[in-house]
C-alpha cells in the first residue's frame, strides 16, 4: 500500500482525442516532510510494438510513416522508420499486437513473444509499451499491409537487412526509441 502521495485534485486540462490531466498531489519525503506538486500527465492509452525478423534472411520488418510531432521537431520530410506499433484499444498487449501486424505489415504471426515493457516517456505521458518479437516468412504475408484505410495511416512497409538497419542507428535514420531497443536487442541476444 503506497501512502507516501496522496493525489489532491485531478483537473483535465484537454479532452480531445486523447487526454491532458493537470493532477496536483501530496508528497511524504522519506524524513516525513510533505510537498505539494502539480504536474500534467498526458494519457494517451498503452501501446505495444513489435520487431519481425527472418533468420535465414537475417532481415527484419520495419513501417515508414509520417509522425506529425517529429515533424514539427526537426524532422524534416516527418517520415519516421519504426517496427511496427499500435494502441491497445482495451485489447491485451498480445491480441493488439497480432492485429496491428497483419493491418499494418500484411503478415499473419502466430508465435510472438513478449520481451519487456517500458514507459517511453515517464516525466509527461502515461503509456506503457510492451515490447514483443516475432519470426516472419514469405508464406505469413496475406496482404499488402499499410494500415487500416480509414485511419488513413499510409504506412509503408520496409525489408531490411539487419546490418543495414543497425547501420541506421549509427547514420540518423532511424529514430525511434521502440525500434533502436528492439534491434539492439536482437543483436544483444544473438538472434540475427
Ligand atoms: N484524428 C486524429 N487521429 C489521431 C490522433 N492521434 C492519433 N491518431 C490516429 O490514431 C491511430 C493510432 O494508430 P495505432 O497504430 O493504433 O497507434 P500508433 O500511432 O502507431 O501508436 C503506436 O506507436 C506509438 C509511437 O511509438 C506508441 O506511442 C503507441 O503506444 C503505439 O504503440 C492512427 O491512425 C493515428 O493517425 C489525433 O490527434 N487525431
Ligand atoms: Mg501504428
Amino acid at each position: 500500500m503506497i501512502d507516501n502521495i496522496k493525489i489532491l485534485d485531478t483537473e483535465i486540462l484537454s479532452d480531445n482525442w486523447y487526454v491532458l490531466r493537470k493532477i496536483t498531489y501530496e508528497y511524504t519525503k522519506k524524513d516525513g516532510t510533505k510537498l505539494t506538486q502539480s504536474r500534467e500527465a498526458y494519457d494517451r492509452g498503452n501501446g505495444a510494438t513489435i520487431l519481425l525478423y527472418n533468420k535465414n534472411q537475417k532481415t527484419v520488418i520495419l513501417t515508414k510513416q509520417f509522425r506529425l510531432p517529429t515533424f514539427v521537431n526537426g524532422n524534416e520530410t516527418g517520415m519516421l522508420i519504426e517496427t511496427c506499433a499500435g494502441l491497445l484499444n482495451k485489447n491485451n498487449p498480445e491480441d493488439c499486437i497480432r492485429r496491428e501486424t497483419k493491418e499494418e505489415t500484411g503478415y499473419k504471426i502466430t508465435e510472438v513473444r513478449k520481451i519487456f515493457e517500458a514507459y517511453m516517456s515517464p516525466g509527461s505521458v502515461t503509456e506503457i509499451l510492451y515490447f514483443f518479437i516475432a519470426e516472419y516468412a514469405k508464406e505469413m504475408k496475406v496482404s499488402d499491409g499499410g494500415g487500416v484505410e480509414q485511419e488513413e495511416e499510409n504506412i509503408e512497409v520496409l525489408e531490411l537487412g539487419i546490418s543495414d538497419a543497425m547501420k541506421m542507428i549509427e547514420n540518423g535514420d532511424i529514430k525511434d526509441g521502440k525500434t533502436i531497443m528492439l534491434l539492439q536487442y536482437i543483436k544483444l541476444n544473438n538472434i540475427l
